[in-house]
């Protein structure tokens, strides 16, 4: 890490956003209506929900792929999303799972300071300053992270701070001026981070990061992949487009952060299983994000909502551009909230998972997010002109009810699937 701290820019040198993302990542101009992303049909739900939870290995979890994949001709099947994001889980778990046992071996927790003179404090600062664009952007989640180690803490700070920067490339003030290539420059300053050589300041937090923790580069790669898809795609089929989009811009968040949460050391369940529900937690959150958002997406020429399932429903483009809460429109909205809970259920199992520390923040962060559908609701669903919002009162609410639900020990075993 030392060495990597040469390469520090300071933050002044930086332009674009408030977040620093530098003007070498901008190129031509285009137009760009940023949005979000959303649900599907009712027998993908069921599948989804059957195949989260349970089988044990990629021949049960889907058989037809299986067969498909035996298929002598040596054709290559079609992967569903779903099938495609649990690999990348897989993948995690495994790189979890082998990191801790060499540190069981070697009776480590994290990686410890390498105290080379006029480095650290850099680090400290770089690491600061993380925390201060947290504090700025996410006010009770920076709350949340005060209960967790400081190490745990700095690097989740990290972590908040690149996505919050990818995020900004296409939804802050220059994302008109952002193009697929200034997507690939952001994503090869990726990979020079996590090999050792951060760009800036804010990078270097996350470059010291991603050697303490085991945390894979695919989930960052696979966010910048959503961005590049917000580019250039403003409908979505069906729900297996949707799921995409949203593990790629919220589920690729989940993988990252668990890693540096952990897992509560008497936590039975799999690492995979973990992995799933913060996957899963990803999923909910931006379902809901889309679904709050309909109308504001709409205005910038984005729909989200999953054209196969609108059409099912009887509705278009045209009935969301028109913005008219029907009786169609509200048993439409029904399913997709239904579904969105449905991935807020499979979130909550691996929560009491996490190490102790750590469950604050991600319950409170649950609890809030999944009670945006109960205002849609309470808005009769009109989520074209009303901005479903959870009041001060309720938020202070939920967070000591997220306090006490943290308390609980890991349940494992009992309600986790065996993977
Ligand atoms: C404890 C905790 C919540 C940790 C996550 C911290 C972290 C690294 C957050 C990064 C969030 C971020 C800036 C993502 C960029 C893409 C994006 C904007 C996604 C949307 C978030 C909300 O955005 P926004 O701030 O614009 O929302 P508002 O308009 O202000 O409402 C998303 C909807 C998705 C964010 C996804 C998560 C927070 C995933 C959380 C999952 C976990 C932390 C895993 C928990 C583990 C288990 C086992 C359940």
């Amino acid at each position: 890490m030392p060495l990597a701290l040469l390469w520090v820019v300071t933050p002044s040198t930086e332009v674009c956003s408030g977040l620093g993302v530098t003007d070498s990542l901008v190129g031509r101009s285009i137009s760009n209506g940023r949005s979000k992303r959303i649900s599907k049909k009712q027998e993908n739900l069921n599948s989804w929900r059957l195949n989260v939870a349970k089988p044990k290995n990629r021949s049960e979890r889907y058989p037809v792929l299986s067969s498909m994949v035996a298929n002598p001709t040596g054709e290559m099947a079609v992967l569903s999303s779903e099938q495609r994001v649990y690999d990348v889980v897989l993948k995690q778990a495994a790189l979890v799972n082998r990191e801790l046992k060499k540190r069981e071996d070697l009776d480590l927790d994290v990686k410890p300071d390498i105290a080379v003179p006029g480095t650290l404090s850099l680090l400290g600062e770089a690491y600061d300053r993380c925390g201060e664009v947290c504090a700025e952007y996410a006010k009770t989640f920076y709350l949340g992270t005060q209960l967790m180690t400081p190490t745990r803490r700095k690097a989740i700070w990290a972590i908040y701070v690149w996505c919050r920067r990818t995020d900004e490339l296409v939804d802050g003030p220059n994302a008109s001026h952002i193009t697929p290539t200034a997507l690939d420059r952001w994503e090869a300053r990726l990979e020079d981070l996590f090999s050792g050589r951060p760009f800036d300041m804010l990078d270097a937090a996350l470059c010291d990061t991603v050697t303490r923790f085991p945390i894979d580069i695919q989930p960052f790669k696979d966010m910048i992949e959503g961005m590049r898809l917000d580019l250039r795609k403003s409908r979505y089929k069906n729900f297996d487009e949707l799921y995409l989009y949203c593990y790629y811009v919220a589920g690729t968040v989940g993988l990252m952060s668990v890693p540096v949460m952990g897992i509560a050391p008497e936590s039975k369940a799999p690492t995979e299983s973990v992995y799933n529900a913060a996957l899963a937690l990803g999923i909910a959150n931006q379902l809901t994000n889309i679904l709050r958002d309909v109308g504001e997406d709409s205005r910038r020429g984005r729909v989200y909502l999953p054209q196969d399932e609108l059409a099912q429903a009887g509705l278009s483009d045209e009935d969301i551009f028109t913005g008219k809460v029907t009786d169609k429109w509200r048993n439409f909205m029904k399913k997709q909230i239904k579904r969105a809970r449905m991935f807020f259920d499979e979130a909550e199992k691996g929560v009491s998972e996490l190490s102790a520390a750590s469950r604050w923040p991600v319950w409170a962060s649950l609890l809030l997010y999944r009670e945006i559908l109960d205002e849609i609701e309470a808005n009769d669903y009109n989520n074209f002109t009303k901005r479903a919002y959870v009041s001060k009162a309720k938020k202070l609410l939920a967070l000591p009810i997220a306090y006490a639900k943290a308390k609980l020990p890991p349940r494992s075993i009992s309600s986790m699937s065996k993977v």
